[in-house]
């Protein structure tokens, strides 16, 4: 599903590479942590997954296809099968909850009785059910991630990449997003993690891979977090 060829991405006016020959492949409906320090370069690698960047060299594919060499005009097609989800939320505030998970279908131009169909379905997975005509600052931290999250999911995509989702959350908040994150996974959703939250991905034992340098310093089955920060 995701699939990195020996990836190096040196940023403009810098000497050293962001991410050094990394080589990884991850297949369709794994849950994967990408760990490190800060500065290791796990932003790096999910914005070569998204095509924010092209590799500097090496090979980035996502669902068989290269994308460092797909035409620009293909790259939303591309983006559409990759739902994210970041730290901060980023929901629109002066749209109710309902708009918010309703807005990334409309961009697509599904039809409106699709929409009023599936953004309730989705609301009710991520437990909001109800909840529809909410405006964001009228939520908790985690109900608004949890918003972020149906946003993210409402159209299915093959992959959800989340940028440490739980990095704003407490304790008890975050293991109800990691269960919700879980859940995603068991329909075939491929999970890609960022995180610095050494406890979820203790208790998770999930597949952990651990940036370096820019370099992959180990990629570990059912893995801990186990590095000091
Ligand atoms: N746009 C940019 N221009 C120049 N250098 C950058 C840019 N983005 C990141 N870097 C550098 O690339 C390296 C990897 O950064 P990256 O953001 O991928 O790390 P990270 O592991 O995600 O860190 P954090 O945990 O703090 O988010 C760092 O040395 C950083 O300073």
């Amino acid at each position: 599903m995701i699939r990195f060829e020996k990836v190096t991405k040196t940023y403009p006016g810098q000497a050293r590479a962001a991410l050094d020959q990394v080589s990884v492949d991850i297949e369709k409906g794994e849950f994967v942590f990408l760990v490190g320090q800060s500065g290791s370069g796990k932003s790096t690698f999910l914005r070569l997954t998204l095509r924010e960047y092209r590799a500097t060299s090496g090979r980035v594919y996502v669902a068989g296809k290269e994308i460092s060499r797909l035409a620009g005009w293909k790259v939303p097609r591309l983006r559409r099968q990759i739902g994210t989800v970041f730290q901060d939320f980023r929901l629109l505030q002066n749209k109710t909850v309902a708009e918010n998970v309703g807005f990334a279908l409309q961009v697509i131009g599904k039809p409106k009785s699709t929409i009023d169909k599936v953004v309730p379905e989705t609301l009710e997975l991520v437990g909001l059910e109800g909840k529809g005509d909410r405006m964001p600052d009228e939520l908790s931290g985690g109900e608004q991630q949890r918003v972020a999250i149906a946003r993210a999911f409402v159209n299915r995509p093959m992959i959800l990449i989340a940028d440490e989702p739980t990095g704003n959350l407490d304790p008890n908040t975050s293991v109800g997003i990691m269960k919700l994150l879980d859940r995603i996974n068991r329909t075939g959703t491929t999970v890609l993690m960022a995180t610095h939250d050494a406890g979820i991905v203790d208790q998770m034992r999930k597949r952990v891979i651990e940036l370096e340098g820019g370099k992959v310093v180990r990629d570990q089955a059912r893995g801990i977090y186990g590095y000091q920060n």
